[in-house]
């Protein structure tokens, strides 16, 4: 070739993104190289998923649609022995898989700011807004700030708001009496209406229907369009969530549709309150407590108000349901501990006609050390958020399980994704013992210094804020049910481990 071919080609736009390309790869290089002498990081285990991991991809969708996808990724991170740290390629971009303690505690507190949510907030924009569920760095510090006070104590404390609620879930299940019932869905109803009185001031009444003879009195339209709503715009918001960067692809008009009809209901209780006057919301804050009602005196933006109300609701509904129907399916599963937590229930609040509901309070619940293990043990097992993400918001590291040792530090480049799958970090027989994969409430009077290695509500500066308020629902509800029906036999036919779905991008529930 002679030298002015040779410039001719050089010139040419293809020659100019490859040369770019090139010189971006071996910068990058470079960079990464120097970055893991200074910090002496070394590579973890490489999880081989095919071409582009494609074909792994493929077959998690699989497993997912089918209920396994959680048992499956428990069992891809268990193949190797003693490894708790992978990566892989997905078309093109590092992802690292952890369920060791050490790192997550890395990614959520140490070395918070190293990480951020990723592309969250875009993927619930559209029903969400922005809000303390979506918002990474000022925007979240804000939220969290202007939030937080209304979960203390006092505020989660009032269990007697539930006492209602709980009535007409008892009605459902007597009305089922001789037949099988499916208690996930009225769970899922019992929780959407706890919420959205505790949050607006106003249940959607999602389980009152004519079977129960009791239709809700909402102000506005209909209990079952608003909880129809929020389901459809959920399912979406997890596609939306699992498509990635092609997250706009998923946007149609039923979509957009369900979004409408639930901001149309919380457009209507905002401004409802915020046309209040300060004598009218001492009057309602009087009756009983209302975020809302609490908000309205920290900040009149209605669009905020809206969307902080929607980020919590999205975050403390599908996350207690799963809770209590985990709790019941092995309640159901075994006899035995069943029996030994009604003998604690009874003979702290009573039974049947008996029962001594004034009794039941937040303290009194936390001094049930059985129901606790219960509770804990099915948040061990089944946690509601198995398998989370964050993403580098620079060059960083994992403080270890690189080298062959898994004793090195990893590198994470900017950008780059950390999945923690504390569904495994709950099963580490280092922590939980040889028998860690059983469903056993007596550990828990032995386990010690568990550190991170329990996390079901996350830790660090982003930890549940509605830990107090779930476990409080959940342990009032389980048992104000064992008082009121002592007889529970599973009809479950599935296998065990449970088939699960992801209801909610990463809200563990039964299938
Ligand atoms: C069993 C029930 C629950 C579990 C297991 C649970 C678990 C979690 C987890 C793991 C996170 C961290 C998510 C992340 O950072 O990516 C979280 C965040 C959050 N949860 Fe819960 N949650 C439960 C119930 C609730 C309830 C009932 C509420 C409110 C009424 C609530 C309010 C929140 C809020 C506001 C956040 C965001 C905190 C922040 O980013 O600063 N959660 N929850």
């Amino acid at each position: 070739m002679t030298d002015s071919v040779i410039q001719e080609h050089l010139t040419k736009w293809y020659s100019i993104v490859i040369g770019a390309l090139l010189v971006y790869s071996l910068v990058t290089f470079a960079r990464k190289s120097l970055f893991n002498r200074r910090h002496g990081c070394k590579e973890p285990p490489k999880m081989e998923g095919g071409i582009g991991s494609i074909p792994l991809l493929l077959s998690l969708l699989k497993n997912k649609s089918e209920g396994l996808m959680m048992d499956m990724n428990h069992k891809m991170l268990n193949s190797a022995g003693n490894v708790r740290n992978f990566y892989m390629r997905v078309v093109g971009v590092r992802v690292i898989l952890t369920k060791e303690p050490e790192n997550i505690k890395a990614v959520l507190a140490t070395q918070f700011t190293d990480f951020a949510l990723g592309t969250r907030h875009a993927h619930f924009k559209p029903l969400l807004g922005d809000g303390i569920f979506t918002l990474d760095g000022e925007g979240w510090k804000h939220s969290r700030a202007m939030l937080r006070p209304q979960f203390a104590r006092e505020q989660v404390a009032h269990v007697k708001a539930l006492e209602p609620h709980l009535q007409i879930l008892a009605k459902h299940i007597r009305n089922g009496r001789g037949k099988t019932i499916e208690l996930q869905e009225l769970f899922f109803k019992l929780t959407v209406d706890t919420a959205s009185e505790f949050l607006f001031g106003q249940s959607v009444g999602s389980l009152h229907d004519s079977s129960v003879s009791d239709q809700a009195a909402l102000d506005f339209g209909t209990s079952s369009s608003f909880a129809e709503s929020f389901n459809v715009a959920q399912t979406y918001l997890a596609s939306r969530s699992y498509s990635q960067m092609f997250y706009w692809m998923v946007n149609n008009k039923e979509f957009k549709d369900s979004c409408n009809n639930v901001h149309a209901f919380a457009k209507y209780y905002v401004n409802r309150a915020l046309n209040f006057t300060p004598q009218e919301l001492e009057e309602k804050s009087k009756e009983g407590y209302v975020f809302l009602y609490e908000l309205v005196k920290q900040t009149r933006d209605a669009t905020v108000l809206q969307d902080q109300l929607l980020n919590i609701l999205v975050a403390g509904r599908d996350t207690t349901a799963g809770l209590l129907s985990f709790i019941f399916y092995e309640l159901a599963r075994n006899p035995e501990i069943f029996e030994k937590l009604k003998k604690e229930v009874y003979s702290a609040f009573g039974s049947g006609e008996n029962s001594d509901i004034e009794s039941i309070t937040f303290e009194s619940l936390k001094k049930c050390e059985y129901l606790k293990f219960v509770i804990n043990e099915a948040l061990r097992l089944y946690p509601s958020v198995p398998v989370n993400f964050r993403v580098a918001t620079k060059d960083t590291t994992l403080p270890t399980g690189g080298g062959p040792d898994g004793k090195s530090p990893i590198y994470v480049g900017k950008g780059q994704t950390v999945a923690y799958q504390v569904y495994s970090t709950h099963r580490l027989e280092e922590y939980y013992g040889k028998d860690s994969e059983e469903f056993r409430p007596e550990r828990w009077a032995d386990l010690k210094k568990l550190g991170w290695a329990y996390v079901p509500f996350n830790g660090g500066p982003r930890i549940c804020l509605g830990q107090q308020f779930a476990l409080t629902e959940a342990s009032y509800i389980t048992v104000r049910l064992l008082q009121m029906f002592p007889n529970l036999v599973s009809k479950d036919t599935g296998s065990y481990p449970p088939r699960k779905s992801d209801k909610l991008q990463r809200k563990l529930v039964l299938r």
